[in-house]
């Protein structure tokens, strides 16, 4: 049925999803334009899995609407929305080699066009000539490429990834990110990807939705995101610490122009030394990839870190903010 008002793409309007009293989704809007990749993320147990699941059709809505242009699919079952779903673990099937799970789901094909798609995908996600590998071969991240290819043998409309690249230490998963991004890309895919990984977010999506209790707290490209986090629970899941007063961040040298309510969240980059500023106490440094983390603690008693590429040897730091690695925020009685 067609509804008349909800545009191309992907909209979810009003979604809820229940297990038991957990409301895991709480009322969620969302719209995804065809081609756009969105990743959601938040901490766990925020309602990730549940919302995607919910999308799919692989979890029962308490309340709500799923519509592909403009037309709604909240009864259709699983198979019949033209979604596909790609998994932590990917579910290979161990008995079919390489070519035949990435053929899985495009059996009705011809064995020339089917040969061809295979071919195609391998060659996107860097897997070519594995095509007669044994599915027990493979590494990790191998596996997932593999999973990857065969969820878009058939071409599905939107694909959706539940912590796709978990599963695999740190070093693969960001070269991989690259790889899942150019192959969604290349391939004209729509996509939503769960990951509680900021770094990985913001390197897959063009969107990132920050969840929080079952809600969408904060919606927007990567660097809007980061920018303008708008709340102290957004700030905080996207790494920015500590959170302090605007009378504090004046102490610290802010240039004014800061609402008295307002709250300053500090980047990773915020506290540089300077000539003049205020003094801080050197309470630890502690040796990371490139530099010295240098634990100080601010006036008002946060502690807070500060990059410095040598030991710092003296116990105190003239020390100032850096607005452009800030986020501030709007105060409590002010946030919407
Ligand atoms: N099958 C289930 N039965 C009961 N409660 C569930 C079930 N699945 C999820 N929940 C609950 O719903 C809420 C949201 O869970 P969900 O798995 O969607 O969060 P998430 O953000 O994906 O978390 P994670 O990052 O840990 O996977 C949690 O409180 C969770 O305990």
């Amino acid at each position: 049925m067609s509804l008349g008002n909800l545009g191309s793409g992907l909209a979810v309007r009003d979604l809820v999803v229940r297990f038991g009293n957990t409301t895991a989704v709480d009322h969620v809007d969302l719209d995804l334009a065809p081609g756009e990749i969105l990743a959601l993320l938040g901490p766990s147990g925020s309602g990730k899995s549940s919302l995607l699941r919910g999308i799919a059709g692989l979890e029962p809505l308490a309340g709500g609407l799923v519509a592909w242009d403009d037309v709604d699919l909240t009864n259709e079952p699983v198979h019949r929305r033209g979604f596909g779903v790609m998994f932590q673990d990917g579910q290979l099937f161990p008995h079919r080699d390489v070519g035949g799970n990435v053929a899985y789901g495009i059996e009705h094909l011809s064995r020339a066009e089917r040969a061809h798609r295979v071919g195609e995908l391998l060659d996107l996600v860097g897997l070519t000539a594995y095509e007669r590998r044994a599915i027990t071969t493979l590494s990790g991240g191998q596996a997932q490429r593999v999973a990857l290819a065969r969820s878009l043998a058939p071409h599905p409309r939107l694909l959706l990834l539940d912590e796709p690249l978990s599963a695999l230490d740190r070093a693969l998963r960001e070269r991989l990110v690259g790889v899942l991004r150019d192959t969604l890309k290349a391939t004209g895919t729509t996509a939503i990807y769960v990951t509680h990984d900021q770094d990985e977010a913001f390197a897959a999506a063009d969107r990132v939705a920050v969840m929080g209790a079952g809600r969408v707290l904060r919606i927007g490209t990567p660097r809007e995101v980061w920018r303008d986090p708008r709340s102290e629970t957004v700030a905080a899941f996207l790494g920015y610490a500590p959170i302090i007063s605007a009378q504090t961040a004046l102490a610290l040298g802010w240039p004014d122009g800061l609402g008295y309510a307002a709250r300053v969240a500090l980047g990773p980059d915020a506290l540089r030394v300077a000539d003049t500023g205020a003094t801080v106490a050197v309470v630890e440094q502690l040796d990371r990839r490139g530099h010295t983390a240098v634990l100080v603690d601010l006036p008002d008693g946060q502690r807070a870190t500060l990059r410095s590429p040598v030991h710092v040897e003296a116990r105190h730091l003239a020390v100032a903010l850096d607005p452009a690695h800030c986020a501030v925020l709007p105060g409590e009685a002010d946030a919407g």
